[in-house]
């Protein structure tokens, strides 16, 4: 299935329930341990580099109550790989996702892909590209990466539907990936729930970074909690005129309940800002403007636009600060939205 490279030994197999997890990340690591844990063929795939290299890893997965997994996993690259016998699952960051689908779609085999990836939008390089099999997830986990510890905690159950692909094998990929403690279930309503996500996502994903803070601020402050009330409440505005059938109560309740579960862990996009790497803002504030936008519905989404900006600021500036010679790159780029 794939080719043996340097001096790594790789196990050859035939079997068609592997599981390939794109985006050797805090998610895709996670997801990867817990995997092998429970007797599943799992490879990693690395989503930004493609060398060929073929490397086994050693990575540690550190569970609520102090509880370790450690296991080793193959990490490939996509060139390693001649055909996908199994699920594809994409645990990259969603900026890489029309790169991804002309790349995955040169294998032009039937295998099934998963994005579990979070924001608004991010299935559309697949669809361009004709895609039949494809599914997308909803992550209520949290998971931060050091070198090959991986700090992993699970809000509640991840929900899994069809954005092309039939129920039957939606049963079977969400059987396929689920394990005790990083469980998916399938649901017939995954466009809701990824409007439902990105609200929440809008609003830890922007305000923890400016504050510097860990994802419990809305369960600890009432004013960053007020701040998060107004955010869901024009999100859902927008939300409803495009027909989803969101409410407030719900999402500031599924929030209320991830900063708790996720207290003293820190939102994707900070982690993102301080490693100086670019975030996944697009998909989140500045794409709930853009449907404001094309419903008339602006006025509502200014400040949502502002705190996005304001992230797309600071990340430039951590990245101008790690590295200077990509000044001239984020110039003039920032703020013409
Ligand atoms: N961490 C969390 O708590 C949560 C994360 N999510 C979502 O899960 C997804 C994965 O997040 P997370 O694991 O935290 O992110 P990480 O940054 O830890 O890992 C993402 C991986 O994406 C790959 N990647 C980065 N840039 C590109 C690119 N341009 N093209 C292709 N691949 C790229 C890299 O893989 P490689 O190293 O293999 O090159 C990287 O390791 C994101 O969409 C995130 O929003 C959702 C809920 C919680
Ligand atoms: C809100 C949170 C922590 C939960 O899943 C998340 O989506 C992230 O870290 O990006």
């Amino acid at each position: 299935m794939y080719q043996q490279s340097g001096n790594h030994a790789v196990q050859m197999t035939n079997k068609d329930n592997m599981v390939y997890i794109i985006g050797a990340g805090a998610i895709g690591k996670a997801l990867a341990v817990m995997l092998k844990h429970n007797g599943r063929d799992v490879v990693l795939v690395r989503g930004s580099v493609d060398d060929g290299r073929i490397a086994n890893d050693e990575i540690t997965l550190e569970l609520a109550g102090g509880k370790k997994y450690v296991q080793t996993i193959t990490v490939l690259t996509l060139s390693a790989i001649k055909r996908f016998e199994g699920t594809v699952v994409l645990t990259s960051k969603s900026f890489g996702n029309d790169k991804l689908a002309a790349k995955l779609g040169k294998r032009n085999n039937q295998f099934p892909i998963v994005l579990l990836q979070n924001g608004l939008g991010i299935e559309a390089p697949f669809l361009h590209q004709g895609y039949h099999a494809l599914y997308r997830g909803v992550l209520f986990a949290t998971s931060q990466a050091s070198k090959d510890t991986v700090s992993f905690r699970q809000v509640s159950a991840s929900p899994v539907g069809v954005v092309k692909g039939s129920v039957a094998a939606l049963n079977a990929i969400v059987a396929s990936i689920s394990t005790p403690e990083f469980t998916f279930s399938p649901t017939a309503a995954i466009e809701k729930a990824v409007w439902q996500k990105t609200i929440i996502n809008t609003v830890f994903n922007s305000v923890c970074p400016l504050l510097d803070i860990d994802n419990g601020i809305f369960h600890r402050d009432e004013y960053a909690l007020v701040l998060a009330r107004n955010i869901i409440s024009a999100c859902v505005k927008v939300a409803n005129s495009a027909g989803i059938a969101v409410n407030a109560h719900e999402i500031e309740e599924g929030l209320l309940q991830i900063s708790k579960v996720a207290d003293g862990q820190l939102i994707s996009t900070l982690q993102d800002i301080r490693a100086g790497r670019p975030t996944e803002i697009e998909t989140l504030n500045f794409e709930i403007d853009k449907i404001a936008q094309s419903m008339q519905m602006q006025e509502l989404t200014k400040e949502i636009l502002l705190l996005g900006k304001l992230i797309k600021i600071k990340s430039a500036t951590q990245q101008r600060r790690r590295a200077p010679h990509v000044r001239s790159i984020a110039k003039g780029k920032m703020l013409n939205k």
